[in-house]
């Protein structure tokens, strides 16, 4: 599979931020599944359009947060070349996306952290902005993405001081992310004015839909 992830120029997240300290967010790609519905495949790397699946939805957060880091448990050299700091799980054996939102918190620069799942290309380019304003009106510990009755709950923003109890709970054996959230005070934010920006890719058949929705990008 031919890669193209230098040609793409990340927005960067340097950028002054605009908000107070205590509002800044750092944001984590989530990228440290299986595959096992596309055949086992480390996912976010698979192509589409000319680029690996995972530079679109690292394009689309990038200007979204004050700083970027992916979460991958396999081919770390190939996502580090994405130019954001990589790491792993700290729990072993693929424990779910929960395992990876943890690793995030324990690295977070910052005291808010933005989560998004590395097979979303299209996702909403005021994600962050809308979670984090509901997060501050409800005084809540968690904000979360849905999209009329469907919870998307790998899109959250979440504070990074909840990084203790969530390791206590995968320390306890827990991995359901609806358990995890129902111990803790979450506000749903609504984007049904953009259900389409959440269309994920699990399988073969859905990558190729994806891409005939995306102009073809070729290096320069
Ligand atoms: N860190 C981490 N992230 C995971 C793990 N399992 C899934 N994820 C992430 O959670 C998000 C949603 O997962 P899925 O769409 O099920 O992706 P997947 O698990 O790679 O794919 P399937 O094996 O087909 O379920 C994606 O961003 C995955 O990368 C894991 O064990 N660790
Ligand atoms: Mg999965």
């Amino acid at each position: 599979m031919k890669m193209t992830m230098q040609t793409q120029d990340h927005a960067s997240p340097q950028h002054p931020s605009p908000h107070p300290a205590e509002h800044r967010i750092t944001g984590v790609l989530l990228a440290g599944g299986q595959g096992s519905r596309m055949g086992g495949v480390d996912k976010g790397l698979v192509e589409l359009a000319g680029r690996p699946m995972a530079a679109h939805a690292l394009e689309r957060l990038a200007p979204q947060v004050d700083e970027l880091l992916i979460n991958a448990n396999q081919n770390l050299d190939t996502w580090a070349a994405f130019g954001y700091p990589v790491f792993g799980d700290d729990v072993g054996g693929f424990a779910g996306p929960l395992a990876g939102l943890h690793a995030a918190l324990v690295r977070a620069r910052h005291p808010l952290v933005a989560t998004a799942p590395c097979d979303s290309p299209f996702l909403p380019a005021d994600l962050v902005a809308r979670l984090a304003a509901a997060l501050h009106a409800a005084g809540a510990n968690l904000a979360v993405a849905k999209t009329f009755d469907q919870a998307h709950p790998v899109f959250c923003l979440c504070r990074r001081e909840l990084a203790g109890h969530l390791g206590d709970f995968l320390a306890a054996g827990g991995r359901k992310i609806d358990r995890w959230y129902g111990s803790l005070k979450v506000v749903e934010v609504a984007f049904d004015d953009q259900e389409a920006a959440f269309r994920n890719i699990n399988t073969r058949a859905e990558l190729a839909d994806a891409a005939k929705a995306l102009p073809a990008q070729r290096p320069e």
